[in-house]
């Protein structure tokens, strides 16, 4: 296997998949586009969104790549079909599924691929902006380095702000891009509405997958908050935090985490 092989989100023997997985996450955006412009707001647009996207993506995932095993949000409860598998899409089929019932556009679905424990693969679609990227395809972002005013916009969970903002906070002047969904806030590191995307408290491997490997591609840092790489396709799919920015700004904020 050449360099040009390996298997890392961006690279071309990982192409078709993203590919794949770009078509995926599209179709199942309109899906779920179409069911909200049927349905009126609530928690039963929520649960027939999060059960259709499930049964679409799934059900295509089983068509084109019937030999693979499959991890999605809403089928997580039945390990035998993806624990130990050798290539496991990880798939949230609709991400930040509140806003969705609510009936604003701060969720998305996310489709990725993982080989051996590594991603290789992913899309995103953030159907109600429009937004749709894939690691196969995106741009790769400059490192602008860290803003020499000592600011930094920093997105986090509307609902669950991360406790390790306090450390951020002491070593930069920070503002707050609150937002739903995971795709959306590495959406907003991509587009450089936010200078940072940092998480802790939980999440699992659903949630982040894809958005980790559209980053990554781009050339961003998406790491735990402690650095290390985040696993993925393990026995407890459990996520607990993550940490996404360009390579000097993910540094500075990694060297602020850490006190020093
Ligand atoms: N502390 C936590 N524990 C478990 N899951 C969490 C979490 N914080 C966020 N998540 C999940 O991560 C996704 C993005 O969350 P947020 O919008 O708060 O950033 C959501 O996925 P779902 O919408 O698919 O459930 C949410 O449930
Ligand atoms: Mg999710």
């Amino acid at each position: 296997m050449s360099a040009a092989d390996v298997l890392v989100p961006g690279s071309p023997a990982t192409a078709e998949d993203a590919a794949l997985a770009r078509e995926l996450a599209d179709a199942t955006g309109q899906l779920l586009l179409d069911l909200r412009g049927r349905t009126s707001p609530g928690r039963e647009r929520e649960y027939a969104g999060d059960e259709q996207a499930h049964d679409y993506v799934t059900g295509e995932l089983a068509r084109h790549r019937p030999d693979d095993a499959v991890l999605s949000e809403e089928g997580s409860l039945d390990p035998t079909g993806w624990r130990g598998a050798h290539r496991l899409w990880i798939v949230d089929p609709l991400d930040g599924s509140s806003g969705f019932g609510r009936g604003n556009d701060e969720w998305g679905v996310h489709v990725a691929l993982v080989v051996d424990g590594h991603l290789a693969a992913g899309a995103v679609s953030v159907p109600g902006t429009g937004a749709l990227v894939d690691s196969g395809t995106v741009e790769r972002v400059p490192d602008h380095g860290v803003p020499d005013d000592g600011s930094l916009a920093v997105t986090v969970s509307r609902s669950r702000p991360p406790r390790e903002l306090q450390a951020v906070e002491r070593a930069f002047r920070v503002n707050l891009v609150k937002r739903s969904a995971a795709g959306v806030k590495m959406l907003a590191v991509l587009d450089g509405e936010a200078d940072v995307y940092l998480h802790s408290g939980g999440q699992y491997e659903w949630d982040n997958a894809a958005p980790m490997a559209v980053a990554m591609a781009a050339g961003l840092l998406a790491t735990r908050i402690d650095g290390s790489v985040v696993p993925y396709g393990q026995d407890d799919p459990y996520s607990p935090d993550l940490l996404i920015a360009r390579p000097s700004v993910h540094a500075a904020v990694l060297r602020a985490l850490r006190g020093r």
